[in-house]
């Protein structure tokens, strides 16, 4: 099967006072439709500035990166690459229900509230959907931002540390719902530390010396 994201040659350096930095040194990546892939590494090994890259965010210095065979533009449509960034970037002046339901309405899709109502019932905060960002937990924000990123069945979901603030049983929903955003067919990448997440995945990367290896 042809993969959906890839990255080919993938270089990234860093600008510091004390000179540059190269972060990444050519990575290369290809995950398919349906495909979970985890990604490890240590604190600063560059799992999130990888992360920036292949959603079209920031620019390589080297190499390639492709969503269904297209570069992104530097804001991609949900539809294409969603996120759930470690920040969760939330918008404070919107609800929890209409943070989940922007990249639907954005994309004119129909049945919004009943997805909106679902995802946030399945994640276990279907009861504050109604209030702002700042009234409830990180906890509870980064469920929220997960579900706004799966709502509308991306072609790429990227989630950056997605049970960093989760207590655990919080993460069993989590891992329900990005397992099933790949069933349905997005192509998951996730970076992680946690084994949990690492056990729901069917195949497991790490970033070592600026570049992804295969570790189970
Ligand atoms: N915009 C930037 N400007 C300068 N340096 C950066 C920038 N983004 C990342 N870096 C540097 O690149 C390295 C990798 O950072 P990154 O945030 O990707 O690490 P990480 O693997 O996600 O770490 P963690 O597990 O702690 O979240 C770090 O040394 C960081 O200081």
């Amino acid at each position: 099967m042809s993969p959906v994201l890839s990255a080919r040659g993938v270089t990234r350096s860093y600008d510091h006072p004390e000179g540059a930095v190269e972060v990444l040194r050519g990575v290369d990546l290809d995950v398919a439709a349906g495909e979970v892939v985890t990604v490890s590494g240590r604190s600063g090994s560059g799992k999130s500035a990888l992360f920036a890259l292949l959603c079209g965010f920031d620019r390589p210095d080297a190499g390639t990166v492709a969503v269904g065979g297209a570069p992104l533009p530097a804001v991609p449509a949900w539809g294409d690459c969603a996120v759930l960034p470690q920040a969760m970037g939330l918008a404070h002046e919107l609800t929890l229900a209409e943070n989940v339901a922007l990249p639907l309405r954005l994309a004119r899709r129909t049945g919004v509230d009943d997805r909106v109502a679902e995802l946030l019932a399945e994640l276990g905060i279907g009861e504050l959907a109604d209030r702002y960002p700042p009234e409830v937990s990180y906890g509870q924000q980064q469920r929220a931002a997960l579900a706004r990123a799966v709502a509308i069945r991306p072609r790429v979901l990227l989630a950056d540390e997605p049970t960093a603030h989760l207590d655990h049983g919080s993460v069993p929903a989590v891992l329900g719902l990005l397992r099933r955003a790949a069933s349905e067919g997005t192509a998951v990448l996730i970076a992680t530390h946690h084994d949990l997440v690492h056990a729901i995945a069917d195949r497991r990367l790490a970033i070592v010396d600026g570049r992804l290896t295969t570790t189970g």
